[in-house]
């Protein structure tokens, strides 16, 4: 029954969400052709298989939406974006639940990077790794000025690797001397450094948000036909790429994150979190 009702009735009236539903994201509408996607799953936004499937559904119900233009993708938390892959999944799971959690993600940054409408990343707080990749598959990304800020690849500190799309996804984004060197150091740019290699495109000082709302207005503006075969053109060969090995690449995921080398580094990095 739910999939039946429209996205704008369903963000507006969220006690028709059975208690057994949660959405981990809330969704807005600024404006008639511009939807938001609150990320909120406390403490950091981490994703979960529940949080990248809830993600990826409401992507596609906005889309099915013809007016809706834009989607801006955002925080409910204003220190953090998202803490990236929610560890937990990768600490001790069963193979199945693993390999199901990885399609997750896979889809999700399919949903997102090949959607028809344009995207808009308001990053508002910490953005390391999957919620860098998050950021990395929308059109437009604004961050905040704060310098205590970090985003990027961190995924060598916790002695994984990210996987060939996303590497490419960031080769594509800063150039390949950058992404090598970024993505060894797993370092995390504070938003000026991120600005500098055109990880961000712009950097606020004031009310993220409102500059987010004034760029994804911007883009409803520009005719669909041509920003869709626009970005098509300039995606459709890391979609059709990953699209061709998604069965590879689950096998090298839970090949690489089951292994108990990578066990212990995954439960070391956890400690370390938890500790601090
Ligand atoms: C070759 C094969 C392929 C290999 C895999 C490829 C996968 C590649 C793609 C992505 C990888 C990832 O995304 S891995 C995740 C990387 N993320 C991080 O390293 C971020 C870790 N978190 C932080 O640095 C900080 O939490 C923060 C800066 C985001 C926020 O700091 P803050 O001080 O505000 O909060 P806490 O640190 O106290 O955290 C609160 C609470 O949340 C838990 N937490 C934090 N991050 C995660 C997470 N990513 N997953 C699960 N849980 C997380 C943290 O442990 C605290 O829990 P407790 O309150 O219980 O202690």
């Amino acid at each position: 029954m739910l999939s039946r009702l429209s996205p704008r009735l369903l963000s507006s009236s969220p006690r028709l969400l059975s208690s057994s539903i949660r959405t981990l994201v809330n969704v807005t509408y600024p404006s008639p052709s511009v939807a938001v996607l609150e990320l909120d799953r406390p403490p950091v936004n981490s994703l979960s298989l529940e949080m990248a499937t809830s993600i990826t559904s409401h992507i596609k119900q906005i889309e099915s939406d013809p007016q809706i233009r834009s989607l801006i993708l955002t925080s409910s938390n204003p220190k953090i974006f998202s803490a990236g892959l929610d560890i937990t999944e990768m600490s001790r799971p069963s193979k199945t639940r693993l390999s199901t959690f990885w399609r997750s993600i896979q889809s999700l940054f399919l949903t997102l990077y090949s959607t028809r409408l344009s995207t808009i990343s308001c990053i508002t707080g910490h953005s390391p790794a999957g919620g860098c990749l998050l950021s990395m598959s929308c059109d437009y990304r604004v961050m905040s000025r704060n310098p205590k800020l970090g985003i990027g690849l961190n995924e060598t500190r916790l002695g994984i690797a990210a996987p060939f799309w996303l590497k490419d996804l960031f080769v594509k984004t800063v150039g390949y001397r950058e992404a090598e060197l970024g993505l060894s150091r797993g370092k995390l740019y504070s938003p000026e450094e991120a600005l500098k290699i055109g990880l961000v495109d712009e950097i606020v000082d004031g009310e993220v948000y409102d500059v987010a709302v004034e760029r994804a207005e911007e883009y409803a503006e520009i005719p669909e036909k041509g920003i869709v075969a626009t970005k098509r053109m300039c995606r459709g060969e890391l979609v059709r790429d990953l699209e061709g090995k998604i069965e590879e690449d689950v096998g090298w995921f839970t090949d690489f994150i089951l292994e108990e080398g990578t066990q212990k580094g995954i439960e070391g990095y956890l400690k370390s979190l938890s500790k601090k």
